[in-house]
């Protein structure tokens, strides 16, 4: 990054700010006013920062329990009615409930897990039904983890209802398989309680979704397959430490945010291309991806100024990226900042030779320099992350590094990085579309003949709605939902809907 001293002088009253809101975050503050919160996420790290005793004990003693209920699956001391060891994990959530627990996965589980691991994150019915083909012999030795924070996310739900059902069509008891990961009270937390469920772990309020790997949200799945939470808990604190420092220069976290700032003019002009060069880290970037674009990107500054902030992440792995899009970072439009992600050990094992003297690792480390170098020589910048191996601490310090290097930016643009309300939109813009749905499917129960979509449109009582109408017949069209379109699809005038 080509910043100079007197840039970094200039921002250095920033910085003493961001510090100290960082200082009060961490002792308790009321750091996400908009939903009137605490941010906690540090103290899952460190139980003695927490602002009370009582948060600390609860803190400490989630920890326990998950340790000892993965060791009783995992000697199988908790077995399935009818198998004496549970052998898979279907884990159902969505952003901050499926992220971060993806890549713990991908990164660090062991080419042996004790349990496999299988994500439904989505309401797509073919993605949940290849989970599902995936694990139908195996279901009756399948734990199902449900994890929703808010516990009322309906993606998550409409998974969970699916698999129930898969159970219930192996005459399966649900309940004997499943374990809910929420907020306590919550609607799952109720529905889990009342049905008897396997076991319950708490999220917090104090939590964020995309904070939330080192809550019960990332380490049940990662103790269940056998992953060492107590070091990602110790890569994560360590991290901490070496990123509370109030002093920009030694601060790992100040200097990406400074970086990051530098680089889009603290207004997000640049986006941030990420490239770990080691396939376990990558999703390190989809990861990413939520942390930076949830938190930072914000239509309003804390004092209500409208300021449109955030920065755009993507990115997959080194060095295949660089038989993709690494073109256009080297000559197109120059739009973008690189982070590469240099991992040291190749490999557990020695490496052979590919050519006299020279392994793929070599090849691996050669390819980060030489695009670093040519993206420079363009004066396209950019960072590098360097850790020693993947392993547990590395990557609890990974989480941990930009958890902090987001909250620090946040405060160098003066902005709320705890909340989505932007997020809210489409979600109730979708309710919507499912209420406009069934009004539809009634004005098609009740007409006697067929109906243009104009006719269904003023029937039932949205004039304004013909494209989401003819989406929505469209749909149930093609899913034999007993809707049949009369006319040429392409044009929209012709079209005729009836019921069969
Ligand atoms: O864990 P849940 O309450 O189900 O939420 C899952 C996700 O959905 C929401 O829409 C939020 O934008 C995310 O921050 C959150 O991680």
């Amino acid at each position: 990054m080509r910043f100079d001293d007197a840039f970094v002088k200039d921002l250095q009253p920033k910085f003493e700010k961001a510090f100290a809101d960082m200082a009060e975050l961490e002792k308790g503050a009321i750091a996400n006013p908009d939903e009137n919160r605490m941010v906690g996420h540090y103290w899952l790290r460190n139980p003695d920062l927490a602002p009370t005793p009582e948060l600390t004990q609860e803190i400490v003693s989630t920890i326990e329990q998950i340790e000892v209920f993965a060791e009783k699956i995992h000697t199988g001391a908790i077995h399935p009615p009818k198998a004496p060891r549970f052998t898979d994990i279907i884990s159902i959530g969505i952003g901050g409930s499926a992220l971060g627990p993806e890549f713990v996965a991908q990164a660090l589980s062991p080419d042996f897990p004790p349990l496999a691991i299988h994500f439904i994150d989505n309401t797509d019915p073919a993605g949940i039904d290849r989970i599902l083909a995936h694990v139908r012999n195996r279901l009756a030795s399948t734990l199902v983890l449900v994890i929703s924070k808010s516990g009322g996310t309906p993606e998550p739900r409409n998974g969970m209802i699916e698999v129930k059902k898969a159970y219930a069509g192996q005459n399966l008891n649900f309940a004997n398989y499943a374990i809910a990961i929420t907020m306590p009270g919550s609607h799952l937390d109720e529905t889990a309680k009342s049905e008897n469920w396997l076991a319950r772990f708490p999220m917090y309020d104090w939590v964020g979704g995309r904070t939330s790997e080192m809550s019960a949200v990332g380490l049940v799945p990662a103790a269940l397959q056998g992953i060492n939470i107590r070091e990602m808990l110790e890569g994560a604190k360590e991290m901490d430490d070496a990123t509370r420092i109030p002093d920009l220069k030694n601060n790992p976290a100040a200097l990406l945010a400074l970086s990051w700032y530098y680089a889009g003019n603290g207004r997000g002009e640049k986006d941030m291309v990420v490239l770990p060069y080691k396939d376990s880290l990558l999703l390190f970037s989809r990861y990413l991806q939520q942390l930076v674009m949830e938190s930072l990107g914000k239509e309003k500054d804390l004092d209500g100024n409208v300021v449109h902030q955030g920065i755009a992440v993507y990115g997959n792995k080194g060095s295949t990226d660089q038989h993709a899009y690494v073109q256009q970072l080297r000559e197109g439009v120059a739009n973008f900042f690189v982070t590469f992600i240099e991992v040291l050990e190749d490999r557990k094992s020695p490496s052979p030779e590919i050519e006299a003297g020279i392994t793929s690792g070599d090849y691996l480390s050669g390819f980060l320099q030489g695009t670093r170098q040519a993206l420079y020589e363009n004066h396209r910048d950019s960072i590098t992350v360097t850790i020693p191996q993947v392993n547990s601490r590395t990557v609890g310090a990974l989480i941990a590094l930009y958890d902090r290097a987001v909250g620090l930016y946040a405060s160098l643009v003066n902005i709320n990085a705890y909340h989505q309300p932007g997020v809210e939109a489409g979600k109730k813009a979708a309710a919507a579309i499912l209420e406009l749905q069934k009004r539809v499917v009634e004005v098609l129960q009740s007409a006697k003949t067929p109906l243009s979509l104009e006719e269904i449109a003023q029937k039932s009582g949205c004039a304004d709605q013909i494209e989401s109408i003819y989406m929505i017949v469209r749909h149930l069209h093609a899913n034999g939902r007993g809707v049949v379109l009369q006319g040429n699809l392409g044009q929209l005038d012709t079209l005729k809907v009836v019921l069969n």
